[in-house]
């Protein structure tokens, strides 16, 4: 890839394209003089590519072993330990092993990794490697935009901290929840506390209701990954759009194997042939994933849709689209009447919205600080000696959480999160997050949908299809705002179709926190938890 990079590169930075006329071509040979790693010298980059690829195989083989000797690897058994477990000190041990061994032991290689990101970066006109990143979605005001929706949302996130705060309060007690202060971060049903629908059962607004969690119901009608990937491919052709061609079945890895190590991180890829287009992803038999892979299939799809752009433009008009496609099909595959639709569980509103809530507002600060750490880390406002305390300073401003247990610069805990060692930036989910309600509202107004936007399921409306086809066709080749525009009929990001969807739960949740006179936010940030071991 890098000596194609270069080459290419090579060729198109020949070219002065100020006096170009044809808007595709300027474009084309702007996107290709951007070399990235392939600037670096070839023994630089060689050294570049090492620790990439250290980083990822130490990730990948991390596991947590017991005084009993039995090991755990984070896919399944650590992540089910996160969302099933309510033993205090179980979660601790799975928190803090998942962080000794996969964080602490790339912190030297990330240090190292920084320097060269930003060698590449500078060499190709960028001030470190973060405005390379933010480069990418060609808005002057990007950063200044994303703080104003996070200012939009943050209302809405306090009173789903303040609720959650409260029930863990119930379950754990007062020596480990404050409820004037941050949450202990292994309490929230995920290995990174970036969505907690694993502890749903501790929050349910109305338990008499019937459960919301299709998972019991998946795996009593014996679902296999098979059939999940059928299920969602049927969604994709049931709005029109591609079905998944013989080579997706034939060559992608939809279940962990069993012979060898692979990185289980779910992803897709394009193989740039127009055949070849693949997942892998280690899938397990719950409605979590049943959601993970509607988003990896609008990967595909994406790809499927711009096959016949030249390769510059097989790209998503900017990252967050790329990361919204799957995802806007999962929120109406998630409603009550589509579970049903598919012999899977129903559950009344309040229920239901909570269970979104508990993914879509509560990922909303992770989303967004997971790149405010690594744009201070590239820019230099972070220097190694303070990567740790950093990082938890952002988890306590955005998140409201404390680490359960001491952290020190001994520990390296950004490191256990799979993006970070695996060189993906990860804004573009805080944006997804965003306009994927934006695309939504607009595809459920073609679908000629009435009623509250959260009870909206476009499935086999083939007006909104095409609206989300035609978008996808584009790829790269146009600004992201006409792509923005030709959705929802206005060029910007907006928080409001997402508040929108959110509303009758904003409004039972404010009542519901001023009954139990909690308050929101955590003034009490010094608080810590009563350590035992
Ligand atoms: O990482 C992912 C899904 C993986 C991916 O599909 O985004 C994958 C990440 C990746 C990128 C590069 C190499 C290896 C993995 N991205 C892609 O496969 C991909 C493919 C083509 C274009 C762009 C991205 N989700 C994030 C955010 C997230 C959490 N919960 C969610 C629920 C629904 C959707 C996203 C999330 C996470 O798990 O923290
Ligand atoms: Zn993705």
């Amino acid at each position: 890839m890098s000596a194609h990079t270069l080459d290419y590169g090579k060729k198109a930075r020949q070219f002065d394209t100020t006096d170009f006329q044809d808007a595709q071509v300027k474009r084309i040979i702007k996107k290709l003089s951007d070399i990235e790693r392939a600037a670096l010298s070839s023994q630089e980059l060689e050294e570049y590519n090492n620790l990439l690829s250290n980083m990822e195989t130490k990730y990948s083989v991390a596991e947590v072993c017991r005084a009993n000797k039995t090991c755990h690897p984070l896919d399944p058994d650590l992540q089910a330990i996160m969302a099933e477990s309510r033993d205090y000190d179980e979660l601790l041990f799975a928190w803090k092993g998942w962080r000794d061994a996969a964080g602490k032991v790339i912190r030297q290689d990330y240090k190292r990794y920084v320097e060269l990101a930003n060698k590449a970066a500078t060499l190709n006109g960028h001030s470190d490697n973060g405005a390379f990143w933010r480069s990418l979605y060609e808005t002057p005001t990007f950063e200044q935009d994303l703080e104003a929706l996070w200012k939009e949302l943050e209302p809405l996130y306090h009173n789903v901290h303040a609720y959650v705060r409260r029930a863990l309060y119930k379950k754990y007690g007062a020596e480990r929840v404050n409820l004037k202060g941050p949450i202990p971060a292994h309490l929230l049903g995920n290995m990174w506390a970036q969505t907690w629908s694993g502890i749903m059962d501790l929050v349910i607004p109305f338990p008499g209701a019937t459960q919301v969690d299709a998972t019991p119901a998946m795996v009593a009608q014996k679902w296999d990954a098979h059939r999940m990937f059928k299920e969602s491919e049927k969604f994709f052709t049931s709005l029109g759009l591609m079905e998944m061609p013989p080579e997706f079945w034939a060559k992608s890895m939809l279940e962990k194997p069993s012979d060898r190590k692979v990185v289980c991180h779910a992803s897709a890829w394009d193989f740039y042939n127009r055949k070849d287009f693949r997942i892998k992803q280690c899938t397990v038999i719950t409605m979590d994933d049943l959601i993970t892979v509607h988003h990896e299939m609008g990967h595909v799809q994406y790809f499927l849709q711009y096959k016949d752009q030249p390769v510059s433009f097989r790209d998503g008009a900017n990252p967050g689209f790329h990361e919204a496609i799957g995802d806007v099909l999962a929120l109406s595959v998630s409603t009550p009447k589509h579970l049903q639709s598919i012999g899977l569980n129903l559950s009344c509103d309040i229920n239901f919205l909570m269970s979104m809530a508990l993914d879509k507002i509560a990922f909303l600060p992770f989303g967004y600080l997971m790149d405010q750490w690594r744009w201070k880390v590239f820019d230099g406002r972070i220097p190694p000696t303070e990567y740790n305390k950093e990082w938890w300073n952002l988890r306590m401003k955005y998140q409201g959480l404390c680490p359960p247990v001491v952290r020190t610069e001994e520990d390296f805990d950004p490191g256990a999160k799979f993006h970070i060692p695996a060189n993906v930036p990860y804004v573009r989910y805080f944006v997804s997050f965003v306009i994927q309600f934006q695309f939504h509202k607009a595809l459920c107004e073609a679908a000629r949908h009435t009623g509250p936007l959260h009870t909206c399921d476009i499935y086999q409306s083939k007006e909104a299809g095409k609206l989300l086809g035609d978008v996808m066709k584009l790829g790269f080749s146009k600004p992201w705002p006409e792509a923005m525009a030709m959705i929802t009929n206005q060029t910007k990001m907006s928080a409001l179709p997402l508040m929108e969807y959110f509303q009758p739960l904003i409004t039972w949740l404010e009542k519901e926190n001023a009954k139990n006179g909690d308050v929101l936010g955590w003034p009490e940030y010094d608080w810590k938890p009563f350590v035992t071991s």
